[in-house]
Order: C-alpha cells, then sequence, then structure tokens
C-alpha cells in the first residue's frame, strides 16, 4: 500500500466514505436551510456553489485535512515562488508569472523573470497595434484580413477556446483561424476562402519540432509563395512563437518576427504567454491584459485565501473526493454559453494531460485512480444527448455546471429559457424524483395502478447526482481568464494530492516515435516487409492496396 492510502487523512475520509454512504442530498438539504451559504462562495467575479455534493461539514475538513497533510499549501508555494517542481524536466512551473500584473520579482536562478516577461508583452502589444490598426501591410501593400494561428495542443486548444469564448470582442475586419490537424483537410479547407495578400500566419509552437505544425506551416508557406513569389515576402506574413530560435531560423523566419517564451512555460499552460498572440490579435492588446488581471487575481485567490474558502482547492478536493472515494471515472464540464463550446475540449488537455499518470514523483506505482476522463458539451446541447447516462446510468459523473447571468446576444426570451435549463438540471439530478412521486404523477393521466407499476421503475430517478455550479455575471476577458486559472490551480492541488507530477506528458511520445517509423513504409510497394504485430500489419497492408 501506497503512503497515501496509509495515511492518516485517507483513513479518515475512506472512514467517513462509510458513514455517509446512505445520506442523500435531498435529505442534507430538507435538514439546512443554510446548506447553500455554508458551502458556496464568491471570488473573482464568480459564484461557486457546492452544496449540490454528497458532502456534510465533516466531509469538508477532512478533505481539507488532506490537502494539508499532503502539504498543497507548501508546493503551491514553491510553484508560485519558482523552484524547479517539475522534476522529471527539471523546470519550474511558472505560468503564474506570466500574467503577474503586480511585478512582484519572479526569480529563477537568482533571476527576476518579470522584465522579460514585459519586453515580449510590449513586443506583442507594439505589433498587435500595428495589425489592428491597418499600419503592419502586407506585400501588395494592403493590411491584413486574416490571422491563421497555426499549432496543435497547447499552442491550439487556449488560443482557439479563449479566442471563442470571446468572439463579441473580436476586430470586426479581421478574422482569425485555427489549424492544428495534420489532416490536409484542415489547412485546405481554412486556406480555401483566405487571401494571401492579406493572410498573417502565426506559427505557434514551443518546440517548433511538432510534425503537424511544421507540416502544416509549410504548406501555408508554399501556398503563400504561389501567389507571392519572392520568399523575401515572407516576412510580412509569417510570424513565430516559440522556445526555440533556431529552428525558427530554419524555417526560415526572421527572429525579428518571433515572440519567445520560456521553457517553465508548460505547453498547456502557454495561452498567458506570446502563444495567445492570435488571442491579442483578435481582441486587442487591452482585452488581453484583461484576460490576464483575472488570471492574476485568481492566482492572488489561490495563494492567498484559507483553504477552507478556497476555490480551486475546494473544487479539486471535491474531485479527489469523488475519484478516489466513490469510484468516480469521469468528470463532465457543461457550460450554458455558447461561446464555451471548446472550453470542454481545453480542460481535456489541461486536465487529462497533466494527471493522467501512474507513477508517483518518485516513479512508484500508484494504487489509487488519478485524473478522470473529463468530457462536456454546451447546454442544452447536452441534456439532448448524454445526459440520460448522467441521470439513470450506473456510472457517477460529477458535473460542474457554468452559465453567465447576462448574455451577450439578449435575444427574445432565449437568455431565461437557457438559464432555467441551467438551474434545472442540478437540481434535478440532486433531487431526482421517488417512486411515489411517479405513482403520483402517472395517476393523472388516469391510468389504472396496474398498467402504471410496471413503467415505475423506468421514471425513478435515484437523484444524489452531485454538481458544482458557477456563476458570473458575464463571459468577459477578465472573468474568462479567472475561470482558467481556477481549473488550471484545481488540477495542481489534485496532482499535488496525488503526488504525482502534473506538468510533464511522457506518454504522448510513445505514438510520434511510432509514426516517425511507419510513415517511410507508407511509400514502399504493397509487398515490402513490415515489422509489427499481426493487427498492424494488417492493417497497413489494407492501406497499402487500396490507397
Ligand atoms: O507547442 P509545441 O511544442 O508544438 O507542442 C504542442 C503540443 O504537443 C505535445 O505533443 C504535447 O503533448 C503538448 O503538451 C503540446 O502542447
Amino acid at each position: 500500500m501506497s503512503a497515501l492510502t496509509r495515511s492518516p487523512a485517507w483513513e479518515a475520509l475512506a472512514r467517513h466514505r462509510q458513514d455517509v454512504s446512505t445520506l442523500h442530498m435531498r435529505d442534507l438539504f430538507a435538514a439546512d436551510a443554510d446548506r447553500f451559504n455554508r458551502f458556496s462562495l464568491e471570488a473573482c467575479g464568480l459564484l461557486f456553489d457546492y452544496s449540490k455534493n454528497r458532502i456534510t461539514g465533516e466531509t469538508r475538513t477532512l478533505l481539507l485535512d488532506l490537502a494539508r497533510q499532503q502539504d498543497v499549501e507548501g508546493w503551491r508555494d514553491r510553484m508560485f515562488a519558482g523552484e524547479r517542481i517539475n522534476i522529471t524536466e527539471d523546470r519550474a512551473v511558472l505560468h503564474t508569472a506570466l500574467r503577474n500584473r503586480s511585478n512582484r520579482p519572479v526569480m529563477v536562478d537568482g533571476q527576476d523573470v518579470m522584465p522579460e516577461v514585459n519586453a515580449v508583452l510590449h513586443r506583442m502589444e507594439r505589433f498587435v497595434r500595428q495589425v489592428r490598426d491597418g499600419a503592419w501591410t502586407g506585400y501588395t501593400g494592403h493590411p491584413i484580413t486574416d490571422i491563421v494561428n497555426i499549432g496543435i495542443g497547447g499552442s491550439d486548444l487556449g488560443p482557439v477556446m479563449v479566442t471563442e469564448a470571446l468572439t463579441p470582442y473580436l476586430h470586426p475586419q479581421i478574422g482569425v483561424h485555427f489549424v492544428s490537424n495534420v489532416d490536409g483537410t484542415h489547412i485546405s479547407e481554412t486556406l480555401e476562402w483566405l487571401d494571401p495578400e492579406t493572410t498573417l500566419f502565426v506559427i505557434a509552437s514551443k518546440t517548433f519540432t511538432t510534425q503537424e505544425t511544421l507540416t502544416n506551416a509549410h504548406t501555408a508557406r508554399r501556398w503563400f509563395l504561389e501567389s507571392a513569389g519572392d520568399p523575401a515576402h515572407v516576412a510580412k506574413h509569417f510570424v513565430a512563437v516559440s522556445t526555440n530560435e533556431a529552428e525558427v531560423r530554419k524555417f526560415g523566419i526572421d527572429p525579428t518576427n518571433m515572440f519567445g517564451f520560456w521553457d517553465w512555460v508548460g505547453g498547456r499552460y502557454s495561452l498567458w504567454s506570446a502563444i495567445g498572440l492570435s488571442i491579442a490579435l483578435g481582441i486587442g492588446m487591452d482585452r488581453f491584459y484583461e484576460l490576464l488581471a483575472g488570471a492574476h487575481d485568481m492566482d492572488e485567490h489561490f495563494r492567498t485565501a484559507p483553504l477552507e474558502r478556497n476555490m480551486p482547492v475546494l473544487m479539486a478536493m471535491l474531485g479527489v473526493w469523488y475519484v478516489n472515494f466513490w469510484g468516480a471515472k469521469s468528470h463532465a464540464v457543461l457550460p450554458y454559453d455558447q461561446y464555451l463550446h471548446r472550453f470542454p475540449a481545453y480542460l481535456q488537455q489541461l486536465d487529462m494531460e497533466s494527471n493522467g499518470k501512474t507513477v508517483d514523483r518518485q516513479g512508484v506505482r500508484v494504487d489509487y485512480a488519478t485524473g478522470p476522463v473529463v468530457f462536456g458539451e454546451p447546454g442544452t446541447n447536452g441534456q439532448h444527448a448524454f445526459y440520460q447516462l448522467i441521470h439513470q446510468g450506473t456510472e457517477l459523473v460529477p458535473a460542474d455546471f457554468l452559465a453567465p447571468a447576462e448574455t451577450h446576444n439578449p435575444v427574445g426570451d432565449h437568455h431565461r429559457i437557457l438559464l432555467s435549463n441551467f438551474f434545472a438540471q442540478p437540481e434535478a439530478l440532486m433531487r431526482g424524483k421517488t417512486a411515489d412521486e411517479v405513482r403520483a404523477e402517472m395517476a393523472k393521466s388516469g391510468k389504472p395502478a396496474e398498467a402504471i407499476e410496471p413503467l415505475v421503475p423506468h421514471r425513478v430517478f435515484e437523484g444524489n447526482k452531485p454538481s458544482n455550479s458557477i456563476l458570473f455575471k458575464k463571459l468577459d476577458p477578465h472573468t474568462l481568464g479567472a475561470l482558467i486559472a481556477l481549473y488550471e490551480h484545481k488540477v495542481f492541488v489534485q496532482g499535488i494530492v496525488w503526488s504525482i507530477n502534473s506538468f510533464d506528458q511522457w506518454g504522448v511520445e510513445l505514438g510520434k516515435q511510432l509514426a516517425g517509423k511507419i510513415l517511410p513504409e507508407l511509400q514502399t510497394g504493397p509487398t515490402a516487409a513490415l515489422g509489427h504485430d499481426s493487427s498492424t500489419n494488417g492493417l497497413i497492408g489494407w492501406y497499402r492496396k487500396h490507397r
């Protein structure tokens, strides 16, 4: 047994789990009119209601005991202080420095990184202003009308999610597009509508060695040069965001057109760095600073609030409660805001790439579950698709519901209807419907009792399904920044509790290596020998015959 599962705080929670196994939230609410006040808090413009969880006051105390036992506060302070907590890559973890609007010095190896962070922000600011004002022109002298961000993973999901979320703030004359997939369809369909004379490509890659991104970038350059002819024009139409100047040069982008960042920024935490350039080009630098300020507010809350009132910590510990003590394998994120339609996809990388680990920081296999499968869709769409399983399936699926009080698009009754669903679903999940309630309801139809009875089990909802509700005034840059940082810190806290390193992603490598080996095999004739398992050989063989 691992030290964690033998630890006093863990064992106390395991015992407590038995004590509360028969409690129903319906009864907890009935017994305590003040439950909402006791289990909700507001910070950074977000209202976080966690009263619809299978918890009592004692559960919260015991969960926070576990957080303290695992030294969440110590690790948090070490992260903010720039210690090399990413031990497998020997790196600091400092995305918080990128949005450190207080400018308090942040030291890495004895040097304050804030002057460098601010210098890049200022360069971005100048460039963003030029492009948005039409002062930066293409090779024929026309202003830029379209930005294409080419990147993948952290160099795509953050920028695309934020740009979609902040659509109401986008420049009316500049379109922002994202190409990530190496499937030629993605770039072909994007370029189809664009004019090389007025298109600016942002090649976003921390390493500048990612196969998908470089393949797409080369295709974009070929497409551009078909019209522009002279490679000297590339300078007006291609900029790079990277930590790797040598590779940027090799690709043919002048370092004066490169925006840098640092190895202490993880890919999935990089939207706050120059990787956010496409966001800033879309919404403008002032709005980008508001996004950073929202995240910084959440950083300050996370850093200073006592654990009992600390939103990311509470959220994280509720996740631990379900994953480790109730056997939940998944977690749903359900934004009732169409602009947040890529938020679940973004969180999949943030959460699953960070905490999808089987060994602890010492390299020892863990004997407890780590990160859940994260999924989600905007409400109300999900309600008409997969909510059935959350309501009546055998799996326990804790869910986060998110919604703005105010909409950017006040058309007719839409927002009230949307919000009525946002309020109804968590209530329904919590309350459920008893057999007697089903009978009473069905009796109103005048059906005889013997016809009703066989149908009753199908219509019973057990209820007691946990959810968090997050409400905010309006989805603006500041609020979005706070919301993203909330989830970042949630994932961090969980990684600390599980004693894993949330900041590497070695799991991604094996597939990359094998793809590299297979690529040349796809170019050879149909009978060339293959050295894989019979399934992979069979699949490649079929492809060779049918291509
Ligand atoms: O920014 P890049 O170096 O191109 O990396 C892009 C992405 O690919 C990698 O495989 C990692 O799994 C991601 O964490 C990363 O964000």
